[in-house]
């Protein structure tokens, strides 16, 4: 279970996260929406914290994760993957390999050093990146170059290679944002299962209303850093979004839409 206490972010005038208080049960699949800037990155970036917090705590299973440092913060962030919105897969490398990097955060001292100076990975630990892609329908491609690959085939591979660090927790900032609704939805099919075949938490940020209320088991809206709905994804009806957001569902889609229009081009 992650418990989030009064969480709060603040980057000079602008406070992104505003006392955010919420509890996410172990399995749970958790979308996350809001305008633009309403501060759901930054949520997310606390949680493993890349970013750090300006008040409030986070527990994991009752453990003060905004109190771990050294080998114990580092052991967080691992339980912890991250997807992003542009993949960040190394291009010019193969798949595999790119699917061996998450497994780097369970290697330390001489054999990460190593690892990293000659690529050598273990024979199981081919085996079991391999397995992931073929999970998700690209085994075939594994000794292609990312850069072959499509952009929701990457994200899949960004997943494979979340998977391999063995998380808790999936945190995935915008998925989807560029991707268009034939690899946006592999990608979300991709999350849903991986939450419900490992048990694994998802908390998954998303422009679109839809998506969230198709994948997921709960909604929380934000709006200026604050908490503005937390619920079934049924309750977030067009008339509780217009009273939310002030704008009605269609003006919230259209601007979804752009937004992902200019991730895109990004
Ligand atoms: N590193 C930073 N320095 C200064 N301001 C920041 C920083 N990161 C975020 N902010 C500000 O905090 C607010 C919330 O940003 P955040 O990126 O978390 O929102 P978001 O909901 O993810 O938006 P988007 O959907 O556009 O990505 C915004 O006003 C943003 O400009």
């Amino acid at each position: 279970m992650l418990e989030l206490q009064a969480l709060t972010r603040r980057f000079d005038t602008t406070t992104a996260v505003d006392g955010v208080s919420l509890t996410v049960p172990a399995g749970q699949m958790l979308g996350i929406i809001g305008r633009s800037g309403a501060g759901k990155s930054t949520l997310l970036r606390l949680v493993n914290r890349l970013v750090e917090p300006s008040a409030g705590r986070i527990l994991a299973e009752g453990r003060d994760v905004t109190a771990l440092h050294g080998w114990a913060l580092r052991a967080w962030r691992r339980d912890c993957a991250m997807v992003f919105q542009q993949f960040n897969l190394v291009q010019r490398l193969d798949v595999l390999t790119n699917v061996l990097v998450g497994r780097l955060a369970h290697q330390h001292g001489l054999r990460r050093a190593l690892v990293l100076l000659t690529g050598t990975f273990s024979a199981a630990e081919r085996a079991m990146a391999l397995a992931a892609l073929d999970r998700f329908g690209l085994a075939e491609v594994a000794l292609q170059r990312a850069e072959t690959l499509s952009g929701g085939q990457q994200q899949r591979v960004a997943l494979c290679r979340a998977l391999m660090q063995a998380p808790r927790l999936i945190l995935a900032d915008e998925p989807i944002a560029s991707l268009d609704p034939m690899n946006a939805r592999a990608v979300m099919e991709a999350l849903r299962q991986v939450n419900r075949a490992e048990g694994i938490t998802v908390l998954v940020n998303l422009h679109h209303l839809d998506t969230a209320r198709e994948y997921c088991d709960r909604i929380l809206a934000m709006q200026a850093g604050r908490v503005v709905f937390d619920g079934r994804p049924e309750a977030l009806d067009a008339a509780r979004v217009r009273d939310v957001y002030g704008i009605t569902e269609a003006e919230f889609a259209a601007e979804a839409a752009a937004a992902q229009q200019r991730a895109a081009v990004a």
